[in-house]
């Protein structure tokens, strides 16, 4: 038995979009023309499998066919879409990288070059919730890499509650050289590499991660702004040894609480996008269909770096808390256990991510290790309030950012079933060490309590 296919014939810039439900898969298979899921082109005759809960949507600059197998709750075609202007903005960032390449080589530049600055697109992205901030970001990188150009943008993610390439908590950041695809919210940004056998793809991705330790920004801004800091200062360390990466630029994906919050937040806001504009060198701010946070980027920042407003699409999905939290537990369990998706019934060999549908299977190993032989800190107090919320002149004794070394044996380590981030080790010359130098350690893994 098999399930039914339907054929569904796209004209010139539409899209399909679908939504699937829990437990559900579908699979699209181009038959002919072109067609791309938020900028990663589909090879005409491969089978497509997406599942978790995946909402997207298929387009097509000139018309296609595509045939769909499964089940989605939503799908329909959508004759209105900003693909027209997402790609004048890839355009213009081009034309960007193109003149920064050119300066690094000294190769002679246009009338038009000396008139502009000669440096690559280093772009923030930023918007309210579900106005597709983290798609814009994937579309633009992969229009980036799919120049032809060897390109290779770095891609930040600075929103905790978005697993991205490990799992909710951190902010990482990764150099993307190849189009990164889109089957499930659980990579949303491509996959990275592992040391199991398991990702074959020459995509997969190694990124540089940072532990924070909360899917909500406002627990403890300050250390979230000197953990972004520190992703900046890894990525310049990357450019500065490989100075032609540098001009592919960067694009940052953002929470939406950069974008909107509670009255009385309005400060650590803008103290965490300061931080991101200085970490990252921006030069570029993307408002995403917010008109008042446009007037405010306009007004603070508008006199030395460009800031553009621009369309949000009809097709981003208002996801709720529910279908968050899902997906934050399937990016936890897809980290430890690999992720298996399941084609719909009749399909027997399909693509996901790029990789063999049933290749996705890790088997974790559990050890037991002596307490002694471990340190465990935690940043900060578990319950918090932030500094802003203490009474007027009133200081806290242990301070937001810092560690504090966790006494394993007692009863209320508040330990068990907890995710905790594996650092790299401290600086081995003891005259190099100081106080809060885990905060400024990356991650190199994760373990379940
Ligand atoms: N054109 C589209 N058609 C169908 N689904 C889409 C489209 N654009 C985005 N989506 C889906 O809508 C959802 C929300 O989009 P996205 O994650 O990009 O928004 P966001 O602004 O980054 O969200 P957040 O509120 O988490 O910051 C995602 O599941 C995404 O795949």
């Amino acid at each position: 038995m098999s399930e039914e296919s339907k054929e569904w014939v796209l004209e010139p810039e539409t899209e399909y979009r679908f939504e699937l439900d829990p437990g559900s898969s579908l699979v699209i298979k181009l038959i002919r023309g072109n067609a791309e899921i938020f900028g990663a082109e589909l090879a005409e005759g491969k089978t497509y499998l997406f599942a978790f809960e995946c909402k997207a949507a298929v387009f097509t600059w000139r018309g296609c066919t595509i045939q769909v197998t499964g089940r989605p709750s939503t799908e329909y075609v959508s004759e209105e879409t900003p693909m027209t202007a997402y790609a004048n903005l890839h355009m213009a960032f081009e034309q960007m990288r193109v003149r920064a390449l050119r300066a690094l080589h000294g190769s002679p530049l246009s009338d038009d070059d000396h008139n502009a600055n000669a440096e690559p697109p280093r772009v923030l992205i930023l918007g309210p919730e579900n106005s597709g901030k983290t798609t814009i970001c994937k579309i633009l990188t992969n229009y980036a890499v799919r120049v032809g150009q060897d390109w290779s943008p770095i891609l930040v993610n600075v929103d905790p509650s978005e697993g991205a390439w490990t799992v909710p908590g951190t902010i990482s950041a990764t150099a993307v050289s190849s189009p990164i695809a889109t089957a499930s919210p659980v990579n949303p940004l491509g996959s990275s590499a592992t040391s199991a056998l398991t990702v074959l793809a020459s995509n997969a991705l190694t990124p540089l991660v940072y532990w924070y330790g909360y899917s909500d920004t406002r627990r403890n801004p300050l250390l979230l702004d000197r953990l972004i800091r520190n992703l900046g200062e890894g990525i310049f360390e990357k450019h500065d040894n490989d100075p032609e990466a540098r001009a592919s630029g960067l694009f940052i994906d953002t929470p939406s609480s950069f974008a909107s919050g509670p009255a009385g937040s309005a400060d650590s806001r803008n103290s965490l996008i300061k931080a991101c504009i200085d970490a990252f060198r921006i030069n570029v701010i993307l408002v995403v269909g917010h008109e008042k946070l446009n007037v405010e980027m306009q007004r603070s920042y508008g006199g030395r770096l460009t800031v553009v407003k621009i369309p949000k699409s009809g097709g981003v999905v208002e996801l709720d808390l529910s279908y968050r939290e899902r997906v934050q537990n399937y990016q936890l369990h897809a980290y430890m256990y690999g992720q298996k998706a399941t084609p719909p019934l009749g399909i027997t060999s399909a693509i996901v991510a790029g990789e063999v549908a049933t290749d996705l299977v890790l088997s974790p190993s559990s050890s037991i290790i002596k307490f002694e032989d471990i340190t465990i800190y935690r940043i900060g107090q578990e319950n918090m309030a932030p500094s802003s919320a203490l009474p007027i002149g009133a200081t806290r004794t242990l301070s937001e950012v810092q560690p504090t070394m966790l006494d394993l044996a007692s009863a209320g380590s508040g330990l068990l079933n907890r995710a905790l981030a594996v650092l790299s080790p401290f600086n081995t010359d003891e005259n190099e060490r100081y106080d809060e130098e885990i905060l400024d350690l990356s991650v190199t893994g994760f373990l379940v309590m």
